[in-house]
Parts: structure tokens; sequence; C-alpha cells
């Protein structure tokens, strides 16, 4: 569908929707011309080129269970296809922007998946925040995921006496201690660990929230630290602190754990209140995952997706083995920007979204977007540029932080974001500047190779034939995962009756997943979702549709065969 030529379209079905959800077979289609063409191609391939001319349905389709999430329908008849936006977008709530009307707001606004950072605020706010957004989708017809993100165990102050920053002057002598104490002492900073200094060396650097102040270890008294400071800056309450040497980080064994007691009961706390994702922080290596995902799998939550968070040089050491062990990654620069130069961090971030796209993982792009506004309403042009080249790398999905969960302009933030990357996506078809990023082979199995060869070659007929859409009937996300792997120009619309399924499918780069009863009939699902899609008017005759299946038992009952298959469809 042309947004040029976007003329209102007027439904040829009148009745009352009639389909029960038990039988998705269409009744009372009538197909009065249709030519097909059939061309078996290798193992379990069947590509048919059909045309069919859907016209006088005596029944509609029900429109229940059909679930069309507002935001993407109502850019989709505005915009037309190729106006869908393929970048994702990630929205951490916090006190800004947690009211219903506010969480509204993102949600009109674009946002796919909400964050809660379960390092601050309590359980019963939590609560009611993932209350609110189930509410929007369930009320409202939005479809967002849900993500709770772990503290995690990190060296960092647990005050220094005030509630806000504090200067550290150039040359002023500090003491930085495990010992507790309320109210303040100047001059003193509590970290929040024993054992903070083990293996610390007088001259070595502590470097505060990746360069915010840097003092220099000058005495070792006991376990405390006596330093002086070396670069002036602000300390908040809760700085970051990481040790340098010789201009390398010293890495340090805190001993803490990846998931503390306090995650475990936040994970349970998540498992309760129906989350589609759990980030993990600070994971070191592919145990931390693999853990998480059995303790998921006792719980019968295994179709809750674990994320690992990249924000520590242990994570960047045991990258691969991380993210084919997760279910997406976030690269999370915050903290990075604490354990490496920055410098290095545009590398790693493209190394990172690659080695993703590369394993059919989806990977966030997290941490200072838009800082600056969290305070202004405007971002700067460094910002903007960021974003669009996280957006050229084709990462899945964005994110907002401060911008959204304390900033003044979380809608306006948001709305940056969705225009900067939809510029970008726009800009990188146009001029054909996709990079072609090697693929290689994931699938072991027979069927598996398959299915991603299906996918592989589904894209490339796409971009060639220039159609304005994908459809996938997928049970689990895997084949539109693979479709979305690809790039694929035109959308990528994943028709899927596992609500989970769905949700998981948000962060998944140009994917838009639907709610819909899937038959085992790759005929009537096609059927089914062009006349539902007909009646809301988002498709249009002229729309040529390519169709992925990976279930079609339509041939002879007495001999069913489960294939994948390709179609190229024109409605007429
Ligand atoms: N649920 C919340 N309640 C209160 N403040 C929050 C919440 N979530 C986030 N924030 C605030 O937004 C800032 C940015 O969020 P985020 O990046 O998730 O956390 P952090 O800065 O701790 O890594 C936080 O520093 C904190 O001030
Ligand atoms: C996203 C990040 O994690 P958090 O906000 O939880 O520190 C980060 O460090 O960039
Ligand atoms: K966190
Ligand atoms: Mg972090």
């Amino acid at each position: 569908m042309a947004a040029a030529a976007c003329t209102p379209f007027t439904p040829q079905i009148s009745a009352k929707p009639s389909v029960s959800r038990s039988n998705s077979r269409l009744h009372g289609l009538s197909i009065t011309r249709s030519s097909h063409e059939s061309v078996r191609a290798g193992a379990g391939l069947r590509i048919r080129s059909s045309l069919v001319v859907e016209t006088e349905e005596k029944k509609a389709p029900s429109l229940e269970g059909f679930g069309f999430d507002v935001v993407s329908e109502a850019e989709l008849k505005e915009r037309g296809f190729m106006g869908l936006r393929k970048t994702k977008v990630v929205c951490t709530v916090g006190p800004a922007c947690c009211g219903e009307e506010e969480l509204e707001g993102l949600a009109r606004g674009g946002m796919h998946v909400a964050r809660l950072n379960m390092c601050h605020n309590t359980r019963e706010w939590h609560r009611e925040v993932i209350g609110a957004i189930k509410r929007l989708n369930q009320e409202k017809g939005f479809c967002i995921g849900v993500m709770i993100d772990t503290e995690g165990s990190q060296m960092h102050m647990v005050g220094h006496g005030s509630a806000s920053s504090i200067k550290a002057e150039d040359g002023s002598v500090w003491l930085f201690t495990t010992e507790k104490f309320e109210g303040s002492r100047p001059f003193t900073i509590q970290v929040n660990f024993e054992g903070f200094s083990e293996g610390i060396l007088v001259g070595d650097d502590i470097v505060i929230d990746g360069g915010m102040a840097t003092f220099e270890v000058i005495e070792k008294v006991g376990d405390d630290l006596h330093c002086k400071c070396t670069d002036p800056g602000l300390l908040l309450p809760r700085a970051k602190l990481s040790f340098w040497r010789d201009g390398r980080l010293v890495e340090m064994n805190s001993g803490l754990p990846t998931l503390s007691t306090k995650d475990w009961a936040d994970i349970e706390f998540g498992i309760s209140e129906g989350v589609d994702y759990i980030a993990v922080s600070f994971v070191k290596d592919v145990n931390d995952i693999t853990n998480l995902k059995s303790y998921l799998s006792t719980r019968s939550s295994e179709f809750i997706k674990v994320l690992a968070k990249i924000e520590s040089l242990e994570s960047l050491k045991n990258l691969e083995p991380i993210v084919k062990a997760s279910d997406g990654l976030m690269v999370a620069r915050g903290d990075l920007g604490v354990q490496i130069p920055l410098e290095q961090i545009p590398t790693i971030q493209q190394k990172v979204t690659y080695l993703c796209r590369q394993l059919n993982k989806p990977v966030i792009v997290a941490s200072q977007l838009l800082e600056s506004m969290v305070e202004y309403p405007t971002p700067t042009r460094a910002e903007v540029a960021d974003v669009s080249e996280a957006v050229r790398q084709q990462a899945d999905a964005l994110m907002l932080s401060g911008e959204s969960a304390v900033g003044s302009y979380a809608e306006k933030a948001l709305s940056v974001l969705c225009m900067a990357s939809g510029r970008m996506e726009l800009w990188s078809r146009e001029e054909n500047r996709q990079n072609l990023l090697f693929l290689p082979q994931l699938a072991e199995t027979l069927p598996d190779r398959i299915a991603e060869q299906i996918c592989n070659c589904a894209v490339e007929m796409a971009n060639k034939l220039g159609v304005d859409a994908i459809f996938v009937y997928t049970k689990h996300g895997h084949m539109a995962s693979l479709l979305s792997r690809n790039r694929p120009n035109p959308p990528i619309f994943a028709f899927t009756d596992n609500d989970n399924a769905r949700k998981g499918m948000n962060l998944h780069w140009g994917v838009t997943p639907l709610e819909f009863p899937l038959s085992d009939v790759v005929e009537d699902n096609f059927k089914q979702t062009i006349s539902l899609m007909k009646n809301r008017g988002t498709v249009r005759p002229g729309d040529m549709i390519l169709v992925v299946s990976d279930s079609d038992v339509s041939c002879s009952s007495a001999r069913p065969s489960v294939s994948q298959s390709i179609q190229v469809r024109t409605i007429d």
C-alpha cells in the first residue's frame, strides 16, 4: 500500500463476525478467480506465485482474537507499509512517566517495551506500573512488552553524606571505607562491599562514574584507602567506582554473585507479575544466563526472554557464548563506560550489534542516547548522530533511560528517537546502504536449515520483487526472527496465536507481531488474515505480499505434509 496513493478503503465485508477460534478455517469465503503456479524446489520448499481475487465474502471473519496493536495499525494507515518503523524502542519507566496518562502517551508515541530498573523504587511501585501497562494492552489495544532489569552487584558508593552531588576539589584528600556510618563525615566515602581495596596499591587511580572525577591512592590503612583528588569533579550519591593501574582497569573479583538474593527475589516477582523480559545486569559469563534460564524452566516460565547486559570487561571476554545462550543482548553503554575507555565504546557497540545479528539475537543499544533531553526539550546534534549511527548499524532496538524515567520531556525524547530512526531507515533503503553483513548458517538439523534458507531466500525475493509486506505465520516467532535477521526492506507481519511469542517479537527489528488464531492450513491463514486486514483498511487491492509459513498440512489428509513455503500473492 503506497502511502501516497492512500484512498479510503471501503471494506467489502459487512456481515457480523462468525469464525470460531477453535477452527480458523474461513467459512463462506468465495474465491471467484484464482490462478496458481506451483514449483517444487528442493526439500520441502514450495514456491507458489498466486493471484487471488477475493470478493463477495458471505461472512466476515471474527475480529476477536485478531490483535493488530493500535500504534502499528495507525502508522500503517497513515504512512503505508514502507512507513512502518523498523527500529524498536524501549523506555525506562520512572517517576516522570509512571502515571497512566504518561504511560499511555509513551505507548501512543511508539514504545515497544517498558523497562523497569529494579535498582530503584519499591516492589509496590513496580507492581502498579506493570498493572498499568497490562491494562493499556488489554483495554486500549497496545502490545507493550514488560522488561525488568536486575540490580546486580557492582562497586559503588553507599553515600558521602549528601543527598545530592558534592564536588571533589583538586588536591583534596578523601577516605574510602566500608565502615558504616550515619549522617555525614567530611571527606569520607562509604563503599558498598568489604574487601574493595584488596590488591589495590598505592599509586592506583580510582575513577568515579567513568570519569566524573579521579583520585589517586596515597595510603592504605587496613582495608581503608586514603586518596587524593587528581581530577576534580562531581560525586553523585551512588556513584560507581573503578580502579586503574598504568592506564588499565584493575579487574576486581568482588566475590559478589551476578544475581544477588535481592535479584532472585526480583526475578520471582517478575515471574509472578508475568513480565516478558529479564535483563541481567553485569553478566560475567555464560553460566549467569544458563542458570537463570534453567531456573525459569523449573518455574514453567521458559517463555520469559533472558537478555544479557554487556556492561563489564568480563562480559566482553566471554561475549560469544553469552550471546549464544541469551535471548537477546543490551549494549549497556553507561556502565561499560566505567570499565573501558570511552573511545572504545563505538567499536564495541558495532561489534556486539553485528555479532548479535549473525547469531540471530535481538540487540538493544542503551544509555545516554539523548541524555541532554533529561533537562532540555531538544537534543544535541551529537546525540541525534549517535541515535542515527545505532540505526545505521541496524540494531534491533534503542533505549531511553533517564530521558523517560526522570526527564521532563519523555514523550519528546521518544518522538526524537522515532523520527531520527525513521529517517535513517529510509535513507539506508533509498541509498541501498544496508551493509551486507555475512550471515553464517546457524541451523544444524535439516528442518532448521530449511527454515533458515527459506527465510534468507524469502527476504532476497521480497527485496528484489519489491513486495509491500512479508507475512509470516509462526508459533514461537523463530521464522519471524530469521526473516528479521536479513533486515528486509518491507515490513514483516508475524501472526501468532501465542501471546508470549507475540510479546517476545517486540524487540525484533522490522517485525510487527499480531495475534491470530493459527490454522495448520497456510491457505486458510492467508485468506483469513488478508480478509481481516482488508476489513480494517490495512491492505488494499494491488498490494503484493510475500507469505512465509512453516506449517502446511493442506495436502491430502491421508498424507499430511508439514513443510515450509514461500508464496507471492497479489491482492486484487
Ligand atoms: N523506578 C525508578 N524510580 C526512581 N528513579 C528511577 C527509576 N528508574 C530510573 N530512575 C532514575 O532514572 C535514572 C536513569 O535510569 P537508569 O539508567 O535505569 O538507572 P541508573 O542510572 O541507575 O543506571 C536513574 O539514575 C534514576 O535516577
Ligand atoms: C543500561 C545500563 O544499566 P543500568 O541503567 O541498569 O545501570 C547501563 O549501564 O548502560
Ligand atoms: K539495573
Ligand atoms: Mg548498568
